[in-house]
C-alpha cells in the first residue's frame, strides 16, 4: 500500500521504518531539511536500538524514501500524522500549530477517497475539528493513537500491545486492518472506536502511567519519613496481580517528550471542557514528580556538609531513560543544570545525551567516560539507570573519587555492596 508520513521527529522516522519493514512503500515529510537528509541517507536522526538498520533496510530496498515536499505525497491512500503537539510555551495545554500546519499542507495534495490517520498526541475533541478541516477535500481522517516507548519503539511498532483506531465509519477499519496486516494475523487486539475515545485512550493511558509512578514516589517520601524502605514496598505490593510491579520504580521521576507534557495538556483540556476537578489529582501527580528532583539536590547538599558551593560532582546520565539520547524535560538533565547553579562543579557523563544536553545546557562541563567523571569528585549522583551505571564495581568508584559519597537517584545500586565499599548511600525512599 502507498503510505505516507507527516512528520518524521521520534514518531514518524519509526513509524515510516516500520511500515516499510511490513512491506509498504513509504513516503515520509518533514519541514526540517537537516533531517529529511539524514533519514534519505537511511541513517537515524537519534539514537533508538534497531532504527537505524530498519531505515537503511527500507532506504536501499526502495520501499522507504524522505522529503520536505508534501506534494510527493498525493498518490497515498493512507497519510499518517505524526508531527509534534509540544506544551505551549506560556501555558500547560498542547501546542496544535503543527498539526493544524500539516493539515492545511495536506488539504492541498491528498486525493478524494484518501484517509488521513493521526498518530499525534492530542487534546480529546481535536480529531472532530480537524475532520472538518478535511471535508471538502473528499478525504476522510481517522485517529491511530500511538503507544511505543523510546527504547523499545520497534518491537512496540511492528508488535504492539493492542491497535486502537478512532474511525467514523467501517471501511477505514478495514484499511486500518491491511495497514497493519501482520500485527492484525498475528493476534494483536484491536480496538475501534470513535474519534473522542481513541483520542483519550492515549491521554489516559499516559495520565496512568504517570499516576503510578508518583503514587510509588509519594510513599518514597513517606518512607523517608519513616526509615521505611520504598523499594521492598513496590515488591511486595507489585505481587498482588491488580497492582502489578511494573511502572513502581521509585527515582527522580518521570521526564521524556511524553508524560510531563500529556498529564499537563490532559489538564488544561480538562479546564476547557469545565471538567477541571476531574482530573484535579494530576496536578499532584506533576507536582509529587518534581519534589523528587528537589529531594537529590537537598541530599546533595546534606551528604557535602551544607553546600554544593565549588564541590565537585559526578552527574551520572543526562537522558530521561536509558537507550534514548533524547533530553527532553530530562529530570537528569535538569538536576545536573541546577547543582551547576548552585555553585557546584559539575561534571556530567552519559552514554548518548552529551550532545543533545550541550545545545540546551551549555554551560556544563560535559566528559564522554564515566571514570573521567567520576575522579576525584566529592559526590555522585547517579541519574539515568544505563546498564554501565548499574554494574559499575563500588570498590574501582571509591579508588576513583576524592570521597566515597554517592546518591542512587534511580534505586538501582545494591545498598549492600556499595556500603561494604566505604560509601555513604543514599537512594529515594530507602536508605
Ligand atoms: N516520542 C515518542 O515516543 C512518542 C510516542 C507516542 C506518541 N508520541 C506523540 O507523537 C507526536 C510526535 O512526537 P515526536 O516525539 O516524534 O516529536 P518530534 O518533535 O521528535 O517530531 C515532530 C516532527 O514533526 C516535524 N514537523 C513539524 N511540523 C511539520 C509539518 N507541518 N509538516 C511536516 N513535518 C513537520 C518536525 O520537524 C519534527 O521532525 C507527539 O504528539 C507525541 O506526543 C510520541
Ligand atoms: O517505574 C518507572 C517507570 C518509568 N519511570 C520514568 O518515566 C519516564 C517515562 O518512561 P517511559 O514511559 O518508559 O518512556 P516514554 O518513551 O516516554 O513512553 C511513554 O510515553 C510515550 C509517548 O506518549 C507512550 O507512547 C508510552 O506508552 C509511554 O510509556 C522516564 O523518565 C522513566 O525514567 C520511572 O521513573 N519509574
Amino acid at each position: 500500500m502507498k503510505i505516507s508520513v507527516i512528520g518524521c521527529g521520534y514518531l514518524g522516522a519509526v513509524h515510516a521504518a516500520a511500515m516499510a519493514k511490513l512491506g509498504h512503500d513509504v513516503v515520509g515529510v518533514d519541514t526540517d531539511p537537516a533531517k529529511v537528509a539524514t533519514l534519505a541517507a537511511g541513517e537515524a536522526p537519534f539514537h533508538e536500538p534497531g532504527l537505524a538498520e530498519l531505515l537503511l533496510d527500507g532506504v536501499e530496498g526502495g520501499r522507504l524514501r524522505f522529503t520536505t515536499d508534501i506534494t510527493e505525497t498525493a498518490g497515498a491512500q493512507v497519510h499518517f500524522l505524526a508531527v509534534g503537539t509540544p506544551q505551549q510555551a506560556d501555558s500547560d495545554a498542547a501546542d496544535l500549530r503543527f498539526v493544524h500546519a500539516a493539515i492545511d499542507a495536506l488539504r492541498a495534495v491528498v486525493q478524494p477517497g484518501a484517509l488521513v490517520v493521526g498518530k499525534s498526541t492530542v487534546p480529546v475533541g481535536t480529531a472532530a475539528d480537524l475532520a472538518v478541516r478535511l471535508a471538502e477535500t473528499g478525504a476522510s481522517l481517522a485517529w491511530n493513537p500511538e503507544f511505543l516507548r523510546e527504547g523499545y519503539a520497534i518491537a512496540d511498532t511492528l508488535t504492539p500491545d493492542r491497535l486502537v483506531y478512532g474511525v467514523t465509519d467501517p471501511g477505514q477499519a478495514a484499511l486500518l486492518d491491511e495497514v497493519y496486516r501482520v500485527a492484525i494475523d498475528a493476534g494483536t487486539p484491536r480496538i475501534v472506536t470513535d474519534l473522542p475515545t481513541a483520542e483519550l485512550v492515549k491521554t489516559a493511558a499516559n495520565a496512568f502511567l504517570a499516576t503510578k509512578i508518583s503514587f510509588i514516589n509519594a510513599m518514597a517520601e513517606i518512607a523517608e519519613a519513616t526509615g521505611a524502605d520504598v523499594t521492598t514496598l513496590a515488591d511486595a505490593i507489585g505481587h498482588d496481580a491488580r497492582i502489578g510491579r511494573r511502572f513502581l520504580n521509585a527515582g527522580i521521576g518521570f521526564g521524556g517528550g511524553c508524560l510531563p507534557k500529556d498529564i499537563r495538556a490532559f489538564t488544561a483540556r480538562a479546564e476547557e471542557l469545565g471538567r477541571a476537578e476531574s482530573v484535579a489529582f494530576l496536578r499532584q501527580v506533576d507536582a509529587i514528580n518534581l519534589r523528587r528532583r528537589e529531594r537529590v539536590i537537598d541530599l546533595s547538599v546534606e551528604l557535602l556538609g551544607g553546600s554544593v558551593f565549588q564541590k565537585r560532582i559526578a552527574v551520572l546520565g543526562l537522558t530521561f531513560k536509558p537507550d534514548s539520547d533524547d533530553v527532553r524535560d530530562s529530570p537528569a538533565l535538569d538536576v545536573a543544570a541546577r547543582l551547576h547553579g548552585l555553585g557546584a562543579d559539575v561534571v556530567a557523563t552519559d552514554p548518548h545525551g552529551i550532545e543533545n544536553s550541550r545545545m540546551r545546557h551549555p554551560q556544563l562541563d560535559y566528559v564522554t567516560d564515566v571514570e573521567a567523571a567520576l575522579a576525584g569528585a566529592e559526590l555522585a549522583v547517579l541519574v539515568t539507570e544505563w546498564d554501565e551505571y548499574r554494574s559499575l564495581d563500588a570498590v574501582r568508584v571509591a579508588e576513583l573519587m576524592g570521597s566515597a559519597r554517592i546518591i542512587d537517584g534511580r534505586n538501582v545500586l545494591d545498598v549492600a555492596t556499595w556500603k561494604a565499599a566505604g560509601f555513604q548511600y543514599r537512594g529515594l525512599g530507602r536508605e
